[in-house]
C-alpha cells in the first residue's frame, strides 16, 4: 500500500473544514490503491520535477505531490497541501523534491524563489555602534562556504546569516527557515561547531554519499531524522484524518527534533536520563516514548509518572491526543500504559498489596497498627516537634529539618529505632548530630510516627517506601517499562518504589528531569537507589516553548547559582536556546499593594483586550507565591472587574485568566505569564526560611530561586514582572536584552 507522507504545507493556502474533508478523502483513498482512476493523479509536463503530480481532490481543488517510488517498496506521496486546479499547476511545475548533496537529507527546492523567502535580516539593529560590529558567524570563525560545503545551508541562506551581526538576527532568519536548516541557524548562534550540528541533526559523515537523484535515495532521505522535522510519515487512517482535519493539529505530535526522536525511539541497556531545561520538550519525549514502547509489543506494561496528580492527568490527556487508539491501563500490572502520579502509583501497590502490607509497615514504620488508609496532616512535624522537641538545639525545631531528615535518612534507611538512628550514616545532610541530638532529633520523631500510628495514617513517602517494600519482599515486578517525569522533585523513597516496579534490563526506566527546576525536595543522587545511570544521559537544549527573550531573562536568575543534577554533576545553562523571537520581558515596579494591584489590573485588561481568535482567556496565567496572595490577587482584580480564577488543584478550567501558585505552575504554559508579588519581603518566603539550618537554608534559598526560574519559563509569548516596594533579590539586578 502507498505510503503517505505530510511534507510542508506553508505555500498551500488556508483551506476550510469541508475541503480539508474532501482532501482527507481523496488522501484516504490514495492510501489504499493509487491506481483508483477516480484519483485523477497526474504527471506535469515540463515540470522541474518528474516526480511531482497533481490529484483530483474534487471539481475545484488540485492535491500536489511527489511519487517517489522506492526499490521494491510501494510507492511513497508526499503532500504538500490543496490549490484551485490552475494555481497547483503552477506551483506543482516549479517545485523540486530532492536530496541535499552534502547532508543526505531530503528538501524542498522551488526553481524560480529560494528554497524559501526569505526577507534579509534587520542587520545592524542590537547596538548603537553595530556598524563596527562584525557579524556574530564571522566573530565565531565561520565562513560562508563552510556553511555551505560542511553543512548544506542553502546558498542564499548561508549568505544572509553570515550577514546577521547579533543572535536575535539569526533567530529572526532561522524563524523564516522551516525544517533542519532554522534548527542548526538556531544551533550555530548558541555556539555550537558544525560538527556539533552535524551530530544534534543525526547528519553522519555516510548521508551525503546518498545523494543521487535516485527514487531509493530519496525514500531514504526522506526517512532521515532532520528530515522528519518536515516531513511526517502518517501511518494510519485516523492519524491522517487527524492531521488534515484538526485545525489544532499541533507539530509535537508527529514533527520531533532528531534528538527528541532519538530518545523516543532508542532502547538503552538499563536506566536512563535525560536531563534538559524547561520547555525542551522532555514530556514529549515521555509521551512519544510510551507510545513507542506499548507498540511494538501490545503485551509491554508501561507505567507513565510524574509528581503529582495534575500532570499526571496533562499526560494522559496528551497521550490520548497523540495517539487516542493507545491502550491506557487501568490497573498497575495490565498491558498497556499506566498513568499515574507516583503517590497514586505507590497507592495502588499497596492498595492491592494484601497480607504483604503488615509486614511492609512494620519493617518501614516500626511496630505499629498496619491501618494505613487515612493521609497524615501536614501539620504532624510541627506538633511532633511541640509536644516532644524540648531537647532539640533551637536550630533543629522546624518542620522543614524533619522533613527532609525523614526524607533523605530515615526512610530510604528504613530506620525504625534510635539504635538504628544513632548509627545510620546522614551524608550530605549538613548538619552533624551528636549522640544526644540523635536522641532529641528521635525522640520528635518517634512521636511522629506513634500519632500517625494512633490515627491508622502515613504520609505520601511512607507510603512510597512501604509500596516499596511490598514489591521488593515478593518480588513482583508489575511494569516493564517505566518513565518517570518531573524527576527532580522526587524522594529517596519515590525512587526506591520507581526502582521496585521494574527489573533490571533493558529500557527499564527513562528519567526526564531539570535540576534547575527542582522546587520540592533536597537533591538526591539515583546511584544511591539502584538506578545506575553510568554515562547514559542526556541533555536536550533547544526550548520549544520559550521566546529567546524570555528564556534569557529566566536563565538570569539562575546565574551564580550552582546546580547539580540527579547525577552529581555540575550543570550549565550557556547552550540553552530558544527558536522564537517575542517581546522583552516587562519588569514593573508598584509604589505599594494598592498600586500593584492595580498595574496588574491594567496588564491583564488590556491582555484580555488583545487575545486573538480561538485564544481563550484561561491562555494567560498569573503566577504568586502563596495560595493566600492567590486568592486575595482574585478578589482584587474581581473589584477592578477582571475577571480572574484561582486554581489549585483542579484541572484548569476555560473561560478566565488563571490565577495560581508559581509551585502549582509547573510543568505548565501560558502565552502569556504576569508573576505577581515579587517583592523583596515575599521573595524568598519567609516562612520557608524560618528556624532552618543552616544547611537547609541554602537548599531552601536555590530552590526559591529556582521556584522563579519556573514561572518565568511558563510564558510562551508575553512575561511582566510585578513588584511593590523593593523587588526581590532573586531576581537580576538589570533586565538583560
Ligand atoms: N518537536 C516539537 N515541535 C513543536 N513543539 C514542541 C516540540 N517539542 C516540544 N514542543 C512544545 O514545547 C512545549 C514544551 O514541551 P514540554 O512540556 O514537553 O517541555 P518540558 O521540557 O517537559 O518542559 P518543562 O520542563 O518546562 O515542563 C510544549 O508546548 C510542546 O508542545
Amino acid at each position: 500500500m502507498p505510503q503517505i507522507i505530510l511534507g510542508p504545507q506553508q505555500h498551500a493556502p488556508q483551506i476550510d473544514g469541508s475541503v480539508r474533508g474532501r482532501a482527507y478523502n481523496f488522501l484516504a483513498k490514495l492510501a489504499e490503491n493509487d491506481s483508483l482512476p477516480g484519483l485523477h493523479i497526474e504527471p506535469i509536463l515540463r515540470a522541474v520535477d518528474p516526480r511531482v503530480r497533481t490529484g483530483r481532490v474534487d471539481d475545484f481543488w488540485r492535491a500536489v505531490l511527489f511519487k517517489v517510488q522506492g526499490h521494491e517498496q510501494a510507492a511513497i506521496y508526499v503532500y504538500l497541501g490543496v490549490w484551485p486546479h490552475d494555481a497547483a499547476i503552477d506551483f506543482a511545475m516549479k517545485t523540486k523534491l530532492q536530496v541535499n548533496p552534502v547532508n543526505g537529507i531530503a528538501e524542498l527546492l522551488f526553481s524560480d524563489t529560494p528554497v524559501v523567502p526569505v526577507t534579509p535580516p534587520s542587520v545592524g539593529t542590537a547596538e548603537p555602534n553595530a556598524e563596527s560590529v562584525e557579524p556574530l558567524f564571522a566573530r565565531r570563525g565561520l565562513t560562508v562556504d563552510a556553511l555551505i560545503d560542511e553543512l548544506g545551508l542553502a546558498p542564499h541562506i548561508a549568505e544572509l546569516a553570515m550577514e546577521c551581526r547579533e543572535a536575535e538576527d539569526i533567530t529572526d532568519l532561522a524563524q523564516q527557515v522551516p525544517g533542519w536548516q532554522g534548527v542548526a541557524l538556531i544551533d550555530l548562534s548558541a555556539g555550537l561547531s558544525i560538527t556539533a550540528v552535524k551530530e544534534t541533526l543525526a547528519i553522519g559523515e555516510e548521508d551525503s554519499a546518498l545523494a543521487e537523484d535516485s527514487d531509493s535515495a530519496l525514500a531514504t532521505a526522506l526517512h532521515h531524522p532532520a528530515a522528519r522535522l518536515q516531513f511526517a510519515f502518517i501511518e494510519d487512517n485516523e492519524e491522517l484524518r487527524r492531521a488534515i482535519e484538526d485545525t489544532n493539529f499541533a507539530a509535537w505530535r508527529v514533527f520531533l527534533h532528531p534528538e527528541q526522536r532519538k530518545y523516543a525511539e532508542r532502547s538503552w541497556r538499563g536506566p536512563f536520563r535525560l536531563s534538559g531545561g524547561a520547555g525542551t520538550g522532555k514530556t514529549v519525549v515521555l509521551l512519544h516514548r510510551a507510545r513507542n514502547l506499548a507498540r511494538k509489543n501490545p503485551q509491554a506494561r508501561v507505567v507513565l509518572t510524574t509528581f503529582n496528580k495534575t500532570l499526571a492527568d496533562a499526560m494522559q490527556r496528551d497521550l490520548k491526543i497523540l495517539d487516542p487508539t493507545l491502550p491506557i491501563a487501568e490497573k498497575l500490572g495490565d498491558p498497556g500504559i499506566f498513568v499515574r502520579g507516583v503517590d497514586a502509583a505507590a497507592r495502588a501497590v499497596v492498595q492491592s498489596g494484601g497480607s504483604g502490607v503488615a509486614p511492609a509497615v512494620e519493617a518501614v514504620l516500626g511496630a505499629r497498627t498496619s491501618q494505613i488508609a487515612r493521609v497524615t496532616d501536614r501539620n504532624a512535624w510541627r506538633d511532633a516537634i511541640a509536644s516532644n522537641g524540648d531537647e532539640l538545639p533551637s536550630q533543629l525545631k522546624s518542620p522543614v529539618f524533619f522533613q527532609a531528615e525523614y526524607d533523605l535518612v530515615v526512610l530510604p534507611n528504613r530506620v525504625t529505632n534510635l539504635e538504628g538512628y544513632a548509627k545510620v550514616r546522614r551524608p550530605g545532610r549538613g548538619v552533624p548530630l551528636d549522640r544526644n541530638a540523635r536522641t532529641a532529633v528521635w525522640s520528635v520523631i518517634s512521636a511522629y510516627r506513634l500519632n500517625a500510628g494512633i490515627h491508622g495514617s502515613v504520609d505520601f513517602i511512607e507510603t512510597a517506601s512501604i509500596a516499596a517494600w511490598i514489591l521488593n519482599a515478593s518480588g513482583a515486578r508489575p511494569a516493564d517499562h517505566v518513565l518517570v517525569d518531573e524527576g527532580q522533585d522526587l524522594s529517596p523513597a519515590h525512587w526506591q518504589f520507581l526502582r521496585a516496579l521494574v527489573a533490571d534490563g533493558p529500557d527499564d526506566l527513562f528519567i526526564a528531569e531539570d535540576s534547575h527546576q527542582r522546587i520540592y525536595r533536597s537533591r538526591v543522587v539515583l546511584g544511591h537507589y539502584g538506578i545506575k545511570i553510568v554515562g547514559r544521559s542526556q541533555r536536550l537544549r533547544l526550548n520549544y516553548r520559550t521566546t529567546q527573550q524570555n528564556l534569557r531573562y529566566a536563565v538570569s536568575v539562575l546565574t551564580g547559582t550552582d546546580f547539580a543534577d540527579l547525577e552529581d554533576g555540575a550543570e550549565d545553562t550557556s547552550e540553552y536556546r530558544s527558536a522564537r523571537l517575542g517581546p522583552a520581558p516587562r519588569r514593573i515596579s508598584a509604589s505599594n499593594l494598592t498600586d500593584e494591584l492595580d498595574q496588574a489590573a491594567t496588564v491583564v485588561g488590556n491582555w484580555l483586550k488583545e487575545l486573538k481568535d480561538g485564544e481563550g482567556p484561561e491562555t494567560i496565567g498569573i503566577l504568586v507565591r502563596t495560595e493566600q496572595a492567590g486568592e486575595q490577587l482574585v478578589r482584587a482584580l474581581d473589584e477592578r472587574l477582571v475577571p480572574a480564577r484561582f486554581v489549585s488543584d483542579k484541572a484548569v478550567p476555560s473561560g478566565k485568566p488563571v490565577v495560581m501558585t508559581m509551585h502549582r505552575a509547573k510543568g505548565m504554559e501560558f502565552t502569556r505569564v504576569l508573576i505577581f508579588g515579587v517583592d523583596a519581603a515575599a521573595l524568598p518566603a519567609p516562612f520557608a526560611l524560618k528556624n532552618v539550618t543552616d544547611a537547609d537554608r541554602q537548599d531552601i534559598l536555590q530552590r526559591e530561586k529556582s521556584l522563579l526560574y519556573v514561572a518565568a519559563t511558563r510564558a510562551r509569548d508575553e512575561l511582566v514582572i510585578l513588584w511593590a516596594g523593593d523587588p526581590s533579590k532573586l531576581l537580576p539586578s538589570s533586565a538583560p536584552r
